[in-house]
């Protein structure tokens, strides 16, 4: 096994597995040279066939996708036969199973989560991209309590933009549009945001707004847009739950409009920043001189290479410098 894993493994150590999804094995790992706990995707190239072009597009759309809110990716490792995604770890595992074991969310729980969800997916619809894989499978929780949307494989960045038509009926049926599942063209962003009233439902009730095991019931379910309004529920979460999930897109809400909600900003008194945190641009003086002294090269030598944002040895060993930097540790190469 080592062999295989030979490419990563002089800067990584390769812990348990963490779970699998169709394709992909993820493993935990640690950065050697920061000491830091990262999750390794790794996928072989044969196994993919087909699916080989989502994984492509999984990684296209990280590199430009740097949200607080958005699962980072480190790394990108390519041999002849597999591809190593080395990516931010996420310790309290997924929301989904953090629902299961409460049963279901109370109303500022959900709230709190909620507008995490939406500054990541209103940040992603700014820089033109649409999920289309919305759940929660794939919000991920840190240490911090803070939620991290993951798997872009399904991601789509119309070419003409967000107003561009999409084709592929794509996503988990549960949580799809109903112009999707009627297989008409539609709007990607218009779609995640039904898929975020499904989303919110699920977190505040625990069960999903239309579920049935024969997938035909499904579909007549959600094209119906009728679901079941449990009593628990305050009169402000039902009045967003029917603005998102409106069966004609265009009577849905709009992503701006739900930033300042009535139910999203209770409590908070302030609609939600969907900018992302993290800054982009400049270069963190800190970790160049790190980098730059541990590499034996000049400042302005490390800036040029750090700004080619490669994605190999040095984009992750800058990424995870900064991570140790803001979370208060020593900016220290071992
Ligand atoms: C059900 N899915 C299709 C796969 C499942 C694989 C394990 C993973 N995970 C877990 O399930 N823990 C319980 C631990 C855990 C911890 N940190 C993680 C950090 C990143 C990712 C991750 C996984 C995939 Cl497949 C991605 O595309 C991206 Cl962008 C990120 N998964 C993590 C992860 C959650 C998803």
């Amino acid at each position: 096994v080592v062999e295989e894993y030979s490419a990563i493994a002089s800067h990584y150590r390769l812990k348990e597995t963490i779970g699998s999804g169709g394709f992909a094995k993820v493993k935990r790992a640690v950065h050697l040279p920061t000491g830091e706990t990262v999750a390794i995707k790794i996928m072989d190239k044969v196994a993919l066939g087909a699916d080989l072009p989502r994984v492509k597009t999984e990684i296209q759309a990280m590199k430009n996708l740097h949200h607080h809110h958005i699962c980072r990716l480190y790394q990108v490792v390519e041999t002849s036969r597999k591809i190593f995604m080395v990516l931010e770890y996420c310790s309290g595992g997924e929301l989904f199973d953090y629902i299961v074991q409460k049963d279901r969310l109370s109303d500022s729980e959900s709230r709190t989560f909620f507008r995490q969800i939406v500054s990541a997916v209103c940040y992603m619809h700014s820089l033109g991209y649409a999920h289309r894989d919305l759940k929660p499978e794939n919000l991920l929780i840190d240490e911090d309590q803070n939620l991290k949307l993951i798997d872009f494989g399904l991601c789509a960045k119309p070419r003409g933009g967000m107003e561009d038509h999409l084709y592929t009926c794509c996503g988990s049926p549960a949580y799809a549009a109903p112009e999707l599942i009627a297989g008409k063209s539609y709007i990607g962003s218009e779609a995640d945001i039904w898929s975020m009233g499904v989303l919110l439902y699920a977190l505040l009730n625990g069960f999903l707004p239309f579920d049935d095991d024969n997938i035909g019931s499904l579909y007549r379910k959600i094209k119906s847009g009728k679901y079941d309004v449990p009593d628990w529920l305050s009169k402000e979460s039902v009045a967003l739950l029917k603005q998102l999930l409106q069966v004609d897109p265009k009577y849905r809400i709009t992503v701006e409009k739900l930033l300042s909600h009535s139910w999203m900003t209770a409590e908070m008194g302030v609609p939600v920043e969907w900018q992302s945190k993290y800054q982009n641009t400049v270069l963190d003086e800190d970790v160049i001189t790190e980098l730059s002294v541990h590499q034996k090269v000049s400042r302005e030598t490390m800036r040029t290479e750090l700004s080619k944002w490669k994605y190999d040895f040095l984009t992750a060993a800058y990424f995870l410098l900064l991570k140790k930097k803001t979370s208060g540790r020593a900016v220290r190469l071992q």
